[in-house]
């Protein structure tokens, strides 16, 4: 390819990207490939600035000097061209702060080999497809950035001094910085985004339909509604953000009617993502439904809550339902992984332990390498439950924690080195993570999932699952007067008359929780729980009531009107009406009595019998 053809179409941003993205293929097409390939290029002299004063300054992406935009094509062709002789030379890279400060979020990849075997299963040398190790040409080499930052090399990597790292953790969260903009980032959710699959080929072919997102929180539904946004620029759509939890109908409105002048004017599309869609009520969903219609803005949606029960029936049939799911382990291990690298922290290999008996501590241990245990990692993969927010939270606290403690480690490593350094154990990631965030989502589908799952394991009379789920829930946050409320409900439907007393129970463990509350109640409603899960069952009257409720809604007329003498008399008037006339009084008799209580029609009409199997 020719120096020529490499153009920059965006001063700064997303134009930086894509020339990035450009640089990497023609670089990677160019020769041999190796890290050294991607290495920051020594610039030919700057150009002449003549009759540039007025223009905005642009970013060279290759050398990072700014230039007036007219001289930037110009530029970058040289620039390519004396970076590959410099490549060749061997040439060391200029400092990295300015590098940094010039990266786009999620660019910055300084590649740390990795050191142990789990995190680099089926990845090619610690790159796996899709995930952050896969990326061409966003990194420097191993050796640039030892011999910049000094680091200390441990299993063959080199890790980052504490005060590097803690300046890459200042700013913007982590799960932030790193949020993929490109597909090739975007980890796991292979059922529906994996090759072959028809929204990935929508995707790709930039044919993007309405969308609802659904899934778990951290799942990744905001970064593909994110991914969907970068990739639309290129065909010239218009992407508007809003979020359901700020924007009023009048904001949906607005941006309707922009997306309507657009479209008349400039045939331009709009893409609208809303967060949280379910916090809409549904007027004002109903706001959108027409133009969704027509097309004037195609729908993105992100949702954590079911959306057949939040989402109006109409705008949801004109949407594809995309189902994400929790991340799995080994999708949040590459996350991760991608998160260690980019910042410049070494993993430690189950070889390459830390001495826990001699930690130290010293001022000067940000000067000291950052590495973090490879089982802390796989941890901290585990324990977020497959939310990539929480995980990589949990990683920036536990790193910013264990850098501000100031604590130094001595290491010994499976090659028989032995070097100081700041150490990150499984100990520090657990401490990062909040439990109610592993465990369970109280507000969310999580909440209804445990509780019918504790039901349908009292039914199924397992004792065992049945204080999982109770534990689940109770651990996870949820307020035992639900628990309790539930069992009440159990206690009729799924006990009832095999044994009455399990009322009894329900109600007096509503009570109990209610006086002593958390977390001395949890063992009351174990009790409850494990009597439930073991008491006999019988939906006989449950059974039978639905039948009545089902009868009343099937009967077609006016109701039948209540027989006479069943109806009680206090007035003179009503007696005269024949109100009771006729009643058998059952205690005056002594033999069974021989009544109808039911109206006419329904005269035989047995509830119990009639039950649907
Ligand atoms: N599939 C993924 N691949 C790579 N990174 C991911 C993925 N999913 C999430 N992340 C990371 O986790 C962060 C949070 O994800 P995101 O905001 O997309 O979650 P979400 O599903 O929209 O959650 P919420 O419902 O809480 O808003 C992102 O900034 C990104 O760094």
């Amino acid at each position: 390819m020719q120096p020529g053809s490499l153009r920059l179409l965006r001063p700064l941003g997303a134009g930086w990207a894509a020339a990035g993205a450009d640089y990497s293929s023609r670089r990677a097409a160019g020769a041999e490939g190796g890290r050294s390939r991607f290495l920051p290029r020594r610039c030919p002299p700057r150009e002449p600035m003549e009759g540039a004063e007025e223009e905005a300054a642009v970013r060279c992406p290759v050398c990072l000097r700014e230039l007036p935009g007219a001289l930037i094509n110009s530029h970058l062709d040289r620039c390519l061209q004396a970076g590959e002789g410099d490549a060749e030379r061997g040439w060391s890279p200029p400092s990295k702060k300015p590098r940094l400060a010039a990266a786009p979020s999620g660019e910055t990849t300084p590649a740390a080999a990795p050191v142990f075997s789990l995190f680099n299963k089926g990845r090619g040398g610690g790159q796996s497809p899709g995930a952050p190790g896969g990326r061409s040409g966003a990194g420097r080499g191993d050796a640039a950035e030892k011999a910049e930052e000094g680091g200390l090399a441990l299993g063959g990597g080199t890790a980052l001094r504490g005060a590097s790292v803690a300046q890459k953790l200042e700013g913007k969260p982590l799960a932030d910085r790193l949020r993929p903009d490109t597909l090739r980032d975007y980890v796991g959710q292979e059922r529906v985004l994996g090759a072959q699959t028809l929204l990935r080929s929508l995707l790709e072919s930039h044919e993007i339909p309405s969308l609802i997102l659904w899934g778990p929180p951290g799942c990744g539904k905001t970064t593909l509604a994110h991914i969907i946004a970068n990739s639309s620029k290129k065909t010239g759509t218009r992407f508007v953000t809003l979020s359901a939890t700020s924007a009023k109908t009048n904001d949906v409105r607005d941006v309707i009617s922009q997306a309507q002048n657009e479209k008349r004017l400039f045939k331009r599309k709009t893409i609208l993502f809303i967060d949280e869609i379910h916090r809409f009520n549904k007027s004002q969903q109903d706001t959108f439904l027409p133009h969704v219609e027509c097309g004037t803005v195609t729908l993105i949606g992100a949702t954590t809550e079911n959306p057949s029960f939040q989402v109006n029936a109409a705008l949801l049939s004109r949407c594809r339902v995309i189902v994400l799911e929790k991340l799995s382990a080994e999708a949040m291990e590459a996350i991760l992984m991608r998160a260690v690298r980019s910042l410049g922290v070494q993993v430690l290999g189950k070889d390459d332990q830390p001495d826990s008996s001699a930690t130290g501590s010293g001022s000067e241990s940000s000067e000291f390498p950052v590495y973090i245990e490879e089982k802390a990692l796989s941890t901290l993969a585990y324990l977020c439950d497959g939310d990539a927010r929480t995980g990589l939270n949990g990683l920036q606290l536990a790193l910013q924690a264990r850098l501000a403690a100031g604590k130094t480690t001595p290491l010994s490593t499976a090659k028989g080195c032995s070097a100081d350094g700041v150490v990150i154990t499984e100990e520090h990631v657990k401490e990062g993570l909040q439990r109610s965030h592993i465990l369970y989502d109280r507000a969310g589908e999580e909440h209804y999932n445990c509780i019918s799952a504790l039901h349908k394991s009292m039914r199924g009379s397992d004792e065992n699952a049945s204080l999982y789920w109770l534990a689940r829930m109770l651990e996870g946050g949820e307020d035992p007067l639900y628990v309790a409320r539930r069992l009440v409900r159990f206690a009729s439907e799924d006990i009832g008359l095999a044994d009455p007393l399990a009322l009894t129970q329900a109600v007096a463990a509503y009570q109990g929780c209610h006086f002593i509350g958390m977390p001395e109640c949890e063992v009351i409603l174990a009790q409850c729980v494990v009597y439930f899960a073991r008491a006999p069952k019988s939906i006989e009257v449950y059974r039978a009531y639905s039948n009545v409720k089902e009868c009343l809604r099937m009967h077609t007329g006016p109701l039948p009107p209540v027989p006479l003498h069943l109806r009680n008399a206090p007035t003179r008037l009503m007696k005269n009406l024949g109100y009771g006339k006729g009643y058998k009084y059952n205690p005056m008799y002594k033999e069974p009595v021989e009544q109808d209580y039911l109206p006419e029609e329904l005269k035989g009409t047995d509830f119990f019998k009639e039950q649907k199997t």
